[in-house]
């Protein structure tokens, strides 16, 4: 049961964004969409230091402010700093020494402020918890990184724990959406902390809306338990490849590799073929192998006869395969465009070689310049092909997803009249 207010949690808003204005703007539309408290997120103390604290005190004199230090070490000092300008709740990190705690909360109380400790990163976060109760902090915040997070953590069952064991105030943070914000309500959570679903959303008012609508009604909102090759799928068909290669630090694109027919958006798991110049026995072959969501990924490598067109096309379609990318050449380009399959490929050529039955279905290839297993996620669009590895599937399509929201937001700002240097400050932000 929540401590705070049962039938009124709190949304804390965590401004995790780089510059001050910029913060400040979102701010104000977080909280006309009914979010009631304001973090200066970590990123942000980091970027503009306790003067945007001050900054945001002096826009919004009335509202509770956090300064997300997760202080570590001279708790006292830090504490000082953040209270003098002017924060109400100070963040201490809960694996911080008990001596570090202990001098923040006796800071806190000479100037008037609250501490709230963070679980991230603790080890056995609920019997930390009671601990830090007793050294006399006011809030816990039961809390997945936004790193852990996009290795599939999340925050909930812990959070349940925990709210068990304490008689303070619990708040829970970790990549919040509507769904978890109103389960961890249901679970009795006092606060719930978003980011990145609000701050970085198109319309920071509308979404801070959907979230208080689910924070005041729980019972109202339903989630849907799916698979996680489901859930990585459902998130490749929302982001783009520049948004994918983007997240793996601008990498996992195929070279000279383009859509033979623009506008078709293509997500699957890789079926690969080695097979030869002149040779299409093995491409063909792999359709058979293939099911419905794969991506047969081809090496050819050669630019005048094509190991693929329009029958082979048909088969895929028939068979539910979502696409097919080709390091070679294609042929019956009128009709792969006809049939509407997602083909990329090298070039068009009219040749078609012979059914000569070299190569191989199903090992490692290179396609594009680069490396792909059978099983990876490939994702075409206009912009090209890109590939994910398996093994970081999951992660690499929730920063993708990110990286997308972010873009969102600068979207939203330029069709307000800045520039995009002006948006992200790129002189600041030049590497020196
Ligand atoms: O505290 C946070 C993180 O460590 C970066 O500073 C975030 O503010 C917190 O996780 C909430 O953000 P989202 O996870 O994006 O909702």
């Amino acid at each position: 049961m929540s401590k705070v207010d049962p039938n009124k949690p709190i949304i804390q808003v965590a401004l995790d964004i780089l510059e001050t204005d910029r913060a400040i703007q979102i701010a104000k539309e977080s909280l006309e969409g009914g979010a009631d408290w304001l973090e200066a997120g970590t990123p942000l103390i980091k970027s503009e230091g306790m003067d945007v604290i001050r900054k945001l005190r002096e826009a919004f004199p009335d509202k509770t402010i956090i300064a997300d230090m997760k202080i570590t070490d001279t708790g006292a000092m830090e504490v000082e700093m953040g209270a003098k300008a002017g924060a109400d709740i100070i963040v201490v990190l809960a694996s911080a020494d008990d001596s570090t705690i202990l001098e923040s909360v006796r800071a806190a109380r000479k100037y008037g402020v609250k501490i709230m400790a963070d679980l991230i990163s603790a080890n056995e976060p609920v019997f930390r918890s009671m601990e830090v109760e007793k050294l006399g902090v006011d809030y816990i915040n039961v809390h997945a990184g936004i790193d852990q997070q996009m290795e599939g953590h999340d925050s909930l069952s812990i959070m349940k724990e925990v709210v068990r064991k304490v008689n303070i105030p619990v708040a829970i943070a970790g990549g919040l959406d509507a769904a978890s914000c109103a389960e961890a309500v249901s679970a009795g959570a006092d606060i719930v902390i978003v980011g990145g679903n609000i701050v970085r959303s198109s319309n920071v008012t509308a979404s801070a809306k959907t979230i208080r609508g689910s924070v005041d009604s729980p019972s109202t909102v339903r989630s849907m338990k799916v698979s996680k090759d489901e859930e990585i799928r459902a998130i490749l068909e929302t982001v783009s490849t520049s948004n994918i290669s983007d997240a793996m630090h601008r990498k996992g694109a195929m070279q000279d590799i383009f859509p033979m027919r623009e506008g078709k958006k293509m997500v699957g798991t890789a079926v690969t073929v080695q097979t030869f110049k002149g040779d299409w026995a093995k491409a063909v072959e792999a359709i058979d192998e293939a099911k419905e969501g794969d991506v047969i990924v081809i090496y050819n490598g050669s630019r005048h006869v094509a190991p693929w067109g329009g029958l082979a096309t048909l088969s895929c379609l028939n068979k539910g395969v979502a696409g097919v990318v080709i390091d070679g050449a294609v042929r019956d380009i009128d009709e792969i465009r006809k049939i509407g399959l997602p083909v990329f490929a090298t070039c068009h050529v009219p040749n078609a070689g012979e059914p000569k039955g070299f190569g191989e279905i199903n090992s490692e290839i290179v396609c594009g310049n680069q490396t792909v297993n059978p099983g990876d996620y490939i994702v075409g669009d206009d912009s090209g092909v890109v590939v994910i590895p398996k093994e970081r599937a999951y992660e690499i399509s929730r920063r993708a997803k990110e990286v997308e929201k972010t873009e969102q937001r600068l979207f939203e700002e330029i069709r307000r009249g800045a520039t995009l240097s002006e948006v992200m400050k790129l002189k600041k932000w030049e590497k020196h």
